[in-house]
């Protein structure tokens, strides 16, 4: 199987295209990216992409974690395989559709190997989200192993809790990013991202993701950090997103679609064997 490596602020990806030919149309796709996903025995990656025909727009983007879930949406890989979609099969064509598990996702291919995504609206409802709370979801108490946080959760097309704290030098992410991942208030689990407000334009951030654990960057993650910091009044339209790997740029408008601009990184072209 032809893959490509790529790479948004180093969260990692294995690129597999089945637009012409879908050789993984029997395979157990979950498996599957468990394997090839694995950094010692696999290639090594944070997900398994795959580009797909799609009746609806350009083409469908799937996206499978490395503990081989499946997620809605994905910020970062929609920049990667716009920029491999564009490279390979139409260059003139910058502005693309692209069908996820999210809805229509709109990525506009720049110059210097940047993408600028139209990433829809947020979801803030909580039965949408999905989060057990009755209330609006802003700044909810949740206590796990005798720490306090409060998180404000928000769909991008898939779920997120927004953590604000005064300093991110004492967060023990591995400790708690995966008691909050599956805490039973998110039924379908949730990513969570800790937030340091260094101005009203500009915060830093780590990540830990659903089905993935921690990583160098998020896109969902950036667009939710950017929705929960202005609901709670916290920063203004443009922010700056600094995460592990670098900085992704959000604009949000209340009532409009997230903006997200970011890098799309080639890495290698490589071929995997099959079994
Ligand atoms: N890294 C991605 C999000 C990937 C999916 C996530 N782990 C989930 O299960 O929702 C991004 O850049 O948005």
């Amino acid at each position: 199987m032809e893959f490509l490596k790529m790479h948004g602020l180093g969260n990692d990806f294995v690129v597999v295209d089945e637009i012409k030919n879908q050789n993984l149309v029997n395979k157990n796709l979950s498996d599957l990216a468990k394997k090839i996903c694995d950094r010692r025995f696999g290639i090594g990656a944070d997900g398994l992409v795959l580009l797909l025909p799609s009746e609806k727009a350009d083409f469908k983007m799937r996206i499978i974690n490395s503990d081989g879930s499946e997620a809605e949406m994905c910020g970062n890989a929609i920049r990667c395989v716009a920029r491999y979609y564009v490279e390979k099969y139409n260059p003139a064509k910058k502005q693309l559709e692209v069908e996820t598990l999210a809805g229509i996702i709109k990525p506009e291919v720049l110059e210097n190997n940047m993408v600028r995504v139209d990433m829809g609206r947020p979801i803030l409802k909580p039965q949408e989200i999905p989060v057990a709370v009755e209330e609006e979801p802003v700044n909810i108490p949740l206590e796990v192993s005798g720490q306090k946080f409060f998180f404000t959760a928000v769909s991008m097309g898939n779920p997120h809790a927004v953590i604000f704290v005064d300093s991110l030098a004492k967060i023990e992410l591995e400790k708690y990013g995966p008691l909050i991942e599956t805490h039973p208030l998110f039924p379908r689990k949730t990513n969570v991202e800790f937030v340091e407000i260094l101005s009203p334009k500009k915060v830093k951030v780590l990540v830990w993701e659903r089905g993935a654990g921690a990583t160098l960057a998020c896109g969902t993650g950036a667009s939710a950090v950017v929705v929960a910091g202005r609901i709670l009044g916290h920063l203004q339209e443009d922010v700056e997103v600094v995460l592990p790997g670098g900085s992704l740029y959000i604009t949000w408008k209340f009532g409009e679609s997230v903006y997200m601009t970011g890098p799309a990184e080639i890495v290698f072209k490589g071929e995997y064997i099959l079994i």
